[in-house]
């Protein structure tokens, strides 16, 4: 783990580095047990309520509109959209550590210090899809969802994580983000939505918005963060085509427009919907951090306010009084 004070835009950050690398003789010498662990931060389980968050928020609107939920059908949706999270967080590492992305400063060093293998990493992710595609084919049977829209919405989360870095490789051609927003933020909250209903409806897209932007701040700070490093690796992020000055201001887009929509929602619709705002105190350091060029923890504590965020939010959704919920 690195650790100690870095110099950045005349400040000094304080590096609390990555929580997954020890070394691989430390990992070995943990036998079963360092193994099983190797496996569980290679999936990078930090970055796990970006995609719970969207199926408890399509569940609930699927519980306060419609009436419909069922607590199996949330367990098993909630599996498959984690397996395929997890599978292209694999896809991802395997990718960046063979186009040489990753080094020894990064976030990912799974493959970089051989804490696993890239053919575990394969099998793991193959693992994981094969899970996803199981847990898929329960909900087939679980719900009342027509086999061609579960089968549209669920192929389509599953193509995003890989391409994000498989194949044409998204995330290397300044996709990345349009892939976050997408698969983070409607697809999901319409997939958890839609199975608990039985059908596609808009709806979901729309309540989505204020999370997938919150969502692809994560992301977005992450990108920013390894700035130097992706150019270095001849890759083309956003965060590369804007630099560093507008990259802020799009950061701070996508931290406080959510809370400008909360605002609105609070006021013209239910109070309960003002619940979210309650995590503006933690946006505001974020905010000075990101200026201040300390990124090294800001994917990470952006993700904690995600969840927070989140979570207020979804409970603002079930706490609404009946028929003030604005339905388009
Ligand atoms: C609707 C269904 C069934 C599923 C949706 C499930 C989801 C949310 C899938 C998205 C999977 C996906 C695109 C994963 C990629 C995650 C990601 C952003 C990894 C980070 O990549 P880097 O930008 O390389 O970050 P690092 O620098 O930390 O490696
Ligand atoms: C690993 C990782 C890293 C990220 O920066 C993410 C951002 C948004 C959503 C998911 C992410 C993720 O899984």
């Amino acid at each position: 783990m690195s650790s100690g004070p870095q110099q950045s835009g005349g400040d000094t950050c304080v590096l609390s580095g990555s929580a997954v690398v020890d070394g691989p003789e430390r990992w070995g010498a943990l036998g079963v047990q360092g193994r099983c662990a190797a496996y569980v931060l290679a999936l990078r389980p930090w970055s796990f309520s970006a995609s719970l968050i969207p199926v408890a928020l399509g569940s609930a609107l699927a519980y306060k509109l419609e009436g419909s939920l069922d607590l199996l059908v949330l367990l098993v949706c909630a599996t498959a959209v984690l397996l395929v999270h997890g599978a292209g967080n694999l896809v991802n590492t395997y990718y960046d550590f063979s186009k040489g992305i990753d080094h020894k400063k990064s976030d990912d060093r799974t493959l970089v210090d051989q804490i696993l293998t890239p053919q575990d990493v394969v099998m793991f992710g193959a693992a994981l899809y094969s899970a996803g595609c199981l847990c898929a084919t329960l909900l087939y049977f679980l719900s009342t969802l027509r086999l061609e829209h579960l089968a549209l919405i669920y192929f389509g989360g599953l193509s995003s994580s890989f391409l994000y870095t498989g194949g044409i490789g998204l995330k290397y051609v300044a996709l990345g983000d349009v892939v976050i927003l997408i698969t983070f933020g409607p697809l999901a909250v319409m997939f958890a939505h839609a199975v608990q209903v039985g059908y596609l409806s808009v709806l979901p897209l729309v309540y989505a918005v204020p999370l997938a932007l919150n969502t692809e701040a994560i992301l977005h700070s992450n990108n920013t963060r390894d700035m130097d490093s992706d150019k270095q690796a001849g890759i083309v992020t956003l965060a590369i085509l804007l630099g560093p000055a507008l990259s802020y201001v799009i950061y701070n887009l996508l931290l406080f427009v959510p809370y400008l929509l909360f605002c609105i929602l609070a006021t013209r619709y239910t109070i309960s919907m003002a619940l979210p705002l309650l995590t503006l105190p933690m946006a505001f350091p974020l905010e000075r951090q990101f200026r201040r060029q300390c990124y090294a923890q800001i994917p990470q504590k952006t993700a904690k306010l995600n969840l927070l965020m989140g979570l207020f939010y979804v409970f603002g959704i079930i706490l609404a009084p009946q028929g003030s919920l604005p339905l388009l």
